[in-house]
């Protein structure tokens, strides 16, 4: 006779820490003097009181890239490290706790996807939306071929200072926000044309074909990108805001803050 319980043992046994995803204050309880393994949770709000905590900026609903992100979130704030073994209890079908998975935390798979969402200036809502569509542009491209785009987001008053407009602006009079579907359609369109987006801090578009011109002094990016990704890091140095990049050349979305490349990812493998 063979027992369930130690057949899937091995989902639990000896483990470094235990990821527990928006657990309920009972749930969580349950957990207060478990032996031998580190307790994490990680939800959007600290309801539960955890003292190792990790905040979800948003609700992702793909399990995977929940996990992920809580992974990366823990490693930022010092409560995984790379090698760590970890078990991660969520709920998947959203009705309470259903769903366990063992899995090592990697530091090269790392990507910078919790420092994106978690501190950029802009709300974390507008970020997602503004990366969902560089990632839906850079699988289709426009009209099947490779398009290149540059998204700054947040601190638009100064974006704006330090940048000229190449065209007629299509959104000058509008209060348009990203995440709206026909948005998102007129943001792939005119991202065949050259320049940047500027979008404010709550997700407003407010401007397309904005040549950047921030100092470039100082700015320290990868080899072998081009003016796009010198202009999106040099802009984040001398401003707050995030820029979100897709590549036409190499097809990969990177997001600069800081002057830094914080991000770069392969859209076919998100
Ligand atoms: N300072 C800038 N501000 C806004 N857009 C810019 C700026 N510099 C370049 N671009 C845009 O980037 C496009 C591509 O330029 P370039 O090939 O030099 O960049 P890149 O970093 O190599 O990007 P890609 O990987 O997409 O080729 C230009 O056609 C232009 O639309
Ligand atoms: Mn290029």
């Amino acid at each position: 006779m063979t027992d369930l319980t130690e057949l899937l043992e091995n989902l639990v046994s000896g483990v470094d820490a235990v990821f527990l995803f928006s657990p309920s204050g009972s749930y969580y309880e349950r957990f207060s003097d478990l032996n031998g393994s580190d307790v994490v949770v990680v939800a959007p709000d600290n309801n539960v009181g955890a003292s190792d905590f990790v905040e979800l900026p948003l609700e992702f609903d793909n399990v995977k890239d929940r996990i992920r992100f809580g992974i990366e979130g823990a490693i930022d704030h010092g409560l995984a490290e790379d090698g760590d073994e970890l078990t991660c209890i969520a709920s998947m079908f959203g009705d309470g706790i259903d769903t366990v998975t063992r899995t090592r935390a990697n530091e090269e798979s790392h990507s910078g996807i919790y420092d994106l969402f978690a501190n950029s200036r802009a709300d974390p809502g507008v970020i997602r939306d503004v990366f969902e569509v560089a990632i839906e542009l850079g699988k289709k491209g426009q009209k099947g071929k490779p398009v290149g785009a540059l998204f700054v987001v947040g601190d638009a008053g100064k974006v704006m200072n330090k940048s000229r407009p190449l065209s007629y602006n299509p959104f000058e009079k509008s209060h348009v926000h990203v995440g709206d579907p026909i948005v998102n359609v007129m943001l792939k369109e005119f991202s065949r044309l050259d320049g940047a987006f500027v979008i404010s801090d709550s997700g407003k578009i407010v401007s397309a074909y904005r040549y950047l011109e921030p100092s470039a002094e100082g700015v320290d990016i990868p080899k072998g990108l081009g003016a796009r990704h010198m202009a999106a890091g040099a802009i984040t140095r001398d401003t707050n805001a995030t820029a979100i990049v897709l590549s036409e050349s190499d097809g990969l979305v990177r997001s600069f803050k800081g002057g830094e490349l914080i991000l770069e990812l392969d859209p076919e493998g998100y």
